[in-house]
This record gives C-alpha cells, sequence and structure tokens, in this order.
C-alpha cells in the first residue's frame, strides 16, 4: 500500500466544515466555519472577543491589562463567589471585589462540537478551575474545596455562557455569580434597555437605595449602576437601538435572576487607568446576568448551573 498517498475525501467521510479551534499562549480561539469566532482567555476564563456577524459583539478596554496582572477590563469577566465588595463577617470578606474567577488561571478541558439544528455548527469550550489551582494567597481567604466547570458555546447566532458550581467539600458553602458582560455599542446614547419595567432594582448609585423602574425602555444618560432583581431568566433582557424595534442584543438566562446594568459614564471612566479611550464609555453597556441579591447555598456534594445565552442582531 502506497502510504504516501494523502487520505482521498471519501477516506475522510467527505464530512462538513468543523469548527477550528487553537490553543496558544493561554488563548483559547474557537471559529465556525461560518465565520463567527470567540476568544477566551485562561486567565480568568475570560471571553475576550466574539464575532458574529463579521463584527466584533463584545467590548474590550484598549487598556486592559492581557498579561494577568489585573482582571481584564471588558469581554465576559466571570464573577464568583462574591458580587462587589465582599460583605463584613462574611466567609468572602477577605477576597477582593468580584472574588477570584476573574483573576485565577484556569485550564483548558477541551472542547466538542456538535449540530445546533437547522444544520448549524455548535462549539463548546470547556474550563475549570478548583481549589488547588487558587493562589495561595486566595486559597486561605476562601478555603472551601470547590469545583467550576465554565462551558462558553458558539453558535452562528448565539454566545452561550454557563457555569457548574460543585460543592466537592465536607461544609456547606455560599457564593454569588455573575457573568459581567460588556456588550458593544456604537453609540450608548442610541440604545435602551428593555423587558425591566416594573423590576425592582438597587442603585449603588444612589447610597444602594430600593427602587421601581418605571422605563419600558431604559436610556443610559449618567452614570448606572442597577441591581435589578428577581427576573424571569426565561423572558429575554433586550438590547435594542432607541428608535427601535431592531433588538442588537437578547439575553436569556438560566438560573440568574439578577441583572447588572452598569455603565462609568464620564468621570468613572476617566479614573479607571485600565479603561480606554476615556469616551470609550459611549461604546459600551454592560448587562450582567448573576445571581447576586442573595446568596446561593451549595451543600457538600451538590452541583448548582446557571448560564445566559446572548443572541446578537437578530
Ligand atoms: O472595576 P470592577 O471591579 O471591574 O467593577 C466594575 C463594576 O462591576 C459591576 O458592574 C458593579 O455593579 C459596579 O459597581 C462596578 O463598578
Amino acid at each position: 500500500m502506497d502510504r504516501s498517498k494523502k487520505p482521498s475525501a471519501i477516506g475522510v467521510g467527505a464530512s462538513l466544515p468543523q469548527p477550528s479551534v487553537s490553543v496558544q499562549d493561554g488563548i483559547i480561539e474557537a471559529s465556525l466555519p461560518s465565520g463567527e469566532s470567540v476568544t477566551v482567555y485562561l486567565y480568568g476564563a475570560t471571553v475576550t472577543s466574539w464575532k458574529a456577524n463579521g463584527e466584533e459583539q463584545l467590548f474590550l478596554s484598549k487598556t486592559a491589562h492581557l498579561d494577568g496582572s489585573k482582571p481584564i477590563r471588558g469581554g465576559i469577566p466571570l464573577v464568583f463567589p462574591v458580587f462587589g465588595p465582599p460583605p463584613q463577617n462574611h466567609a468572602t470578606s477577605s477576597l477582593p471585589q468580584h472574588g477570584f474567577a476573574r483573576n485565577s488561571t484556569w485550564e483548558f478541558l477541551g472542547k466538542s462540537s456538535s449540530e445546533a439544528g437547522k444544520g448549524d455548527l455548535a462549539v463548546k469550550l470547556d474550563f475549570g478551575l478548583s481549589h488547588t489551582m487558587l493562589s495561595e494567597e486566595f486559597r486561605k481567604a476562601w478555603p472551601y474545596e470547590f469545583g467550576l466547570v465554565y462551558s462558553v458555546t458558539l453558535t452562528k447566532d448565539a454566545l452561550r455562557t454557563s457555569l457548574q458550581v460543585t460543592n466537592e467539600g465536607k461544609e456547606n458553602f455560599e457564593f454569588q455569580v455573575l457573568m459581567h458582560t460588556y456588550l458593544a455599542v456604537e453609540d450608548i446614547s442610541n440604545i435602551r434597555v428593555k423587558n425591566l419595567e416594573s423590576k425592582t432594582y438597587i442603585d449603588k448609585t444612589r447610597n444602594a437605595s430600593t427602587h421601581t423602574e418605571s422605563s419600558p425602555a431604559l436610556a443610559i444618560t449618567e452614570e448606572t449602576d442597577r441591581v435589578y432583581q428577581g427576573l424571569d431568566p426565561a423572558k429575554p433582557i433586550v438590547v435594542s437601538s432607541a428608535s427601535g424595534d431592531q433588538p442588537l442584543f437578547s439575553i436569556t438566562r438560566e438560573a440568574l435572576g439578577d441583572i447588572v446594568v452598569w455603565n462609568p459614564w464620564i468621570e468613572k471612566a476617566k479614573g479607571m487607568s485600565d479603561f480606554g479611550p476615556d469616551d470609550a464609555y459611549k461604546n459600551m453597556i454592560c448587562v450582567e446576568a448573576g445571581s447576586v441579591s442573595a446568596w446561593q447555598t451549595l451543600e457538600a456534594g451538590d452541583s448548582w448551573e446557571g448560564g445566559q445565552s446572548i443572541k446578537s442582531r437578530l
């Protein structure tokens, strides 16, 4: 047999084009034959880019630190096990703001691809983080035995991120979780956030006071930092143009009942050294799916799973 011959098309099953995945220098890139792509840094398992319809969908600060010296400003940093500054006298009290998931180095567990229906392909990337992988400082600050599996799934019209948390130890622990998604928008003055009407929110820019959303289409006209609570995860949060019927993004969730809407606006943007250029606050809005208004208690041996699916320019 002539082994120098390449396998014929029939020999390899005349297979359809498959997703491609590359792993280099702690950065995983996956793309579909139809052109969509996603980039994930092992540092924080942070999604830093999602391209669909030929366009970047996520905002990444031009001055973001990509060398592991600071959580990445942009994309989708993962917040776990505490959202915001940790409360005093809590098991998370010694952790930094937003916990350790976004500033720990995860491992790449592998890829899988499947049919996403209608002949479309899906590629799923899995990442893992566990107690023993944490820095000594974080291990001391939060001594629980846990396992996280974070899955990033790219399809032609959506990006899904989901997290499974397992309590691998002998004592219960409490956690909060949030997918801190920085969506790219052309002009903040021209977008609206829909489906928050009548929901209760904590306004972090007004001494954490409680309010009820009155607007069916929220405009962002100043620094905004609100935690909307008790939403139906299956009802999409829609980001649309101001004039519009055309949704730019539609976000459904599983087991994530809170949504944080954040835009730092002029002064705060200037004050963040890793946020650039200064006026980039016009080109982003964070719509963050999470479970942050209360603690999830996870008993020894139990698992919890939650996630979001973002569709773009439907
Ligand atoms: O600067 P970071 O630690 O990344 O936090 C950025 C922002 O995250 C969330 O959206 C919080 O609600 C904000 O209060 C916080 O400013």
